[in-house]
């Protein structure tokens, strides 16, 4: 696996305005190659990133194909949900980005069920029958304990190898049901992209990207096998960093 390349920017403005570009040139080249983008999105510091910045830029929305990494359980109306701020701050701001174009989970059904349904869905998407979709890019973040989608440290889950869409139910932030993208999904993508800001990540970071530990943490999993690794930062996340940019 190639080296994660690391863009330090010197506040989370900075990071939004690079990995939102970043995203658009990605999207614009797999649409003028393959017709079509398919991108995956995750909850939490991330949203505010990519909703302040993609809604201006330039691409062919209607190419667009957009999953979540993972979903909170929860109705589409309860303030964890990740979809809704997405569909309100991305989706609604963009005309050709119609509805059919993003795919929330149903939480009306039973949690293994929804997930079962997701990947189905995603499955029909990609035209494929089974194996493992290849994302153009997915958005990652990374929680204050190495978590990545909802694939928790020391969690069963991580070595799932078979679903490309599990349901947790004890996940240790809340709430404690939701669906997820297994490793396999995540390291099959083109590019798989993390941003994280602010201090409070940056020991986090620093284990992450040169700890080397054994078990590895959740987000030092993620290696694309044939697809690259992008960490944007800005400075106070990337200040533990021993190797400096
Ligand atoms: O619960 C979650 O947390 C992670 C990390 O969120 P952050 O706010 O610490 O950046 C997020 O990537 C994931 O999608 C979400 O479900």
């Amino acid at each position: 696996m190639a080296a994660p390349m690391i863009t330090v920017e010197e506040n989370d403005s900075l990071v939004a305005n690079s990995l939102c570009s970043f995203v658009i040139e990605r999207a614009n080249e797999a649409i003028e190659k393959r017709g079509k983008f398919f991108i995956g999105l995750s909850g939490g510091s991330v949203v505010k990133y990519l909703c302040n910045g993609l809604p201006s830029l330039k691409t062919d929305w209607s190419k667009w194909r957009i999953f979540f990494c993972d979903e909170r359980f929860v109705s589409y109306d309860n303030p964890d949900c990740t979809y809704t701020p997405y569909k309100e701050g991305l989706a609604d701001k963009v005309e050709m980005l119609i509805d059919v174009n993003i795919y929330p989970i149903k939480p009306e059904l039973p949690v293994e069920e929804c997930a079962k349904d997701y990947a189905s869905k995603m499955l029909k998407c990609f035209d494929i029958k089974s194996g493992f979709p290849r994302f153009d890019v997915l958005i990652l973040g990374m929680g204050p304990d190495g978590h990545t989608c909802s694939l928790f440290p020391g969690h069963p889950l991580l070595e799932e190898s078979s679903k490309v869409i599990a349901a947790i139910t004890d996940s240790p932030k809340p709430p404690p049901s939701r669906v997820t993208m297994t490793l396999p999904v995540v390291n099959n993508c083109r590019n798989a992209v993390f941003a994280s800001c602010g201090a409070s990540k940056a020991e986090m970071v620093q284990r992450v990207l040169e700890g080397n530990e054994s078990p590895p943490l959740p987000a030092a999993m993620v290696r694309p096998t044939d697809g690259s690794l992008h960490w944007f930062l800005d400075k106070a996340a990337a200040a533990n960093l021993k190797n400096k940019l």
